[in-house]
């Protein structure tokens, strides 16, 4: 169970200031073990570095998942108003409801891939401002934002973590562009889908943002305050206190990355807890994640969010601990080794 609680601005730093890391000795007892199971060392590839990767976090010869969660949280965008999505603003708590009922995509996915889900929407009624002409949010609804993310990891031993956020990918846009540099064009895609003249809007409105906040992007907080929204600062307050409770995280999207990049600017080691579920069709997650140092585990041209592509990779790291745990070692099996 995490206690984090990101209660000031303070709080939050000295959060993202010390971060643990893996249980070495139990990652050095899997990979000891993988050099031992009946097969040509290295031949399941990746698989092999997130049994590993699991041992580290779990601190257990033999990890395994027994209580993977994914939370989805929503939340509403100012900068909706302008005209950057190809969807209403209605659409995000209309989502929250299909989300409740059990209708949506990442219901299916999260079923399929045996974890429990959970919705948090933050504040719907009240979105943040158009961080065009100010700050998204406050100190105080940006502290509330991340704190909600940090309840969110409740026991799990492996977390999921979507949003849903009609306009989100124009903040995610606007936090790439502040953490990493480059021009609002080069994060910019489609989105739920715009056309053209949609495009442009959302390069505009990411390019006033960058002009209206300059010289105030200078730590993971304001970015995440300023630029961020409610789901996407908690989904950064979640990973942080996951971090602290040694959970592994698979993120997901676009705007799920985002939520990390304002971190890694200053603490690149905020990575090392994380797996790249997949990366997205829109065309900035994939710049993204290799400004991040993270390789996606799948590549199927998703673009929904909601936690989607991470949940399905879920999957993966399933198979991967399944392949640890139960093989035969060269004894066992009475299997020449090399
Ligand atoms: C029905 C529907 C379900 C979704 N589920 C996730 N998203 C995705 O689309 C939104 C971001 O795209 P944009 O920035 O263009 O608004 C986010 O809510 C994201 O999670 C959805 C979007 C729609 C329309
Ligand atoms: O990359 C994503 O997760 C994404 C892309 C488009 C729209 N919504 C989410």
């Amino acid at each position: 169970m995490t206690s984090l609680r990101f209660s000031s601005r303070a709080a939050f730093d000295a959060a993202l200031a010390a971060l643990p890391g893996p249980d070495l000795a139990a990652r050095e007892a899997a990979a000891a073990r993988q050099a031992q199971l009946t097969k040509p060392a290295g031949s399941l590839g990746r698989l092999e570095e997130i049994a590993l990767f699991l041992a580290g976090w779990h601190g257990a010869e033999r990890p395994r998942i027994a209580r993977g969660r994914a939370v989805v949280f929503a939340g509403n965008h100012g900068v909706a108003a302008r005209g950057v999505s190809a969807f209403p603003v209605e659409v995000t708590a209309q989502m929250v409801a299909n989300f409740a009922g059990g209708g949506a995509a990442i219901n299916a996915l999260a079923r399929a891939a045996g974890l429990a889900l959970s919705v948090v929407p933050l504040e719907l009624d009240r979105p943040t401002a158009d961080f065009t002409q100010g700050p998204a949010m406050d100190e105080a609804d940006c502290l509330a934002a991340l704190d909600a993310g940090a309840q969110a990891v409740g026991d799990a031993d492996l977390l999921v973590l979507g949003e849903m956020g009609i306009g989100n990918t124009t903040a995610a846009a606007a936090l790439a562009a502040a953490s990493f540099g480059g021009s609002a064009a080069d994060w910019v895609g489609p989105g739920t889908g715009v056309d053209p003249a949609g495009i442009a809007r959302k390069v505009g409105a990411v390019d006033a943002a960058l002009a209206a906040h300059a010289g105030a992007l200078d730590t993971p907080f304001e970015i995440l305050r300023r630029l961020g929204g409610r789901e996407i600062a908690a989904m950064a307050g979640a990973l942080l206190a996951a971090r602290h409770a040694r959970v592994p995280v698979v993120i997901d999207g676009f705007i799920g990355t985002a939520a990390v990049a304002p971190l890694a600017r200053a603490v690149p080691g905020i990575v090392d807890h994380l797996l790249a579920g997949h990366v997205s069709a829109e065309p900035g997650h994939r710049r993204l994640l290799d400004r991040l140092g993270l390789r996606p585990l799948l590549a199927l041209d998703m673009r929904l969010g909601e936690g989607s592509g991470a949940a399905l990779a879920v999957g993966v790291i399933r198979a991967a601990l399944a392949t640890h745990d139960e093989m035969a070692t060269f004894a066992e099996a009475g299997v020449a080794a090399a």
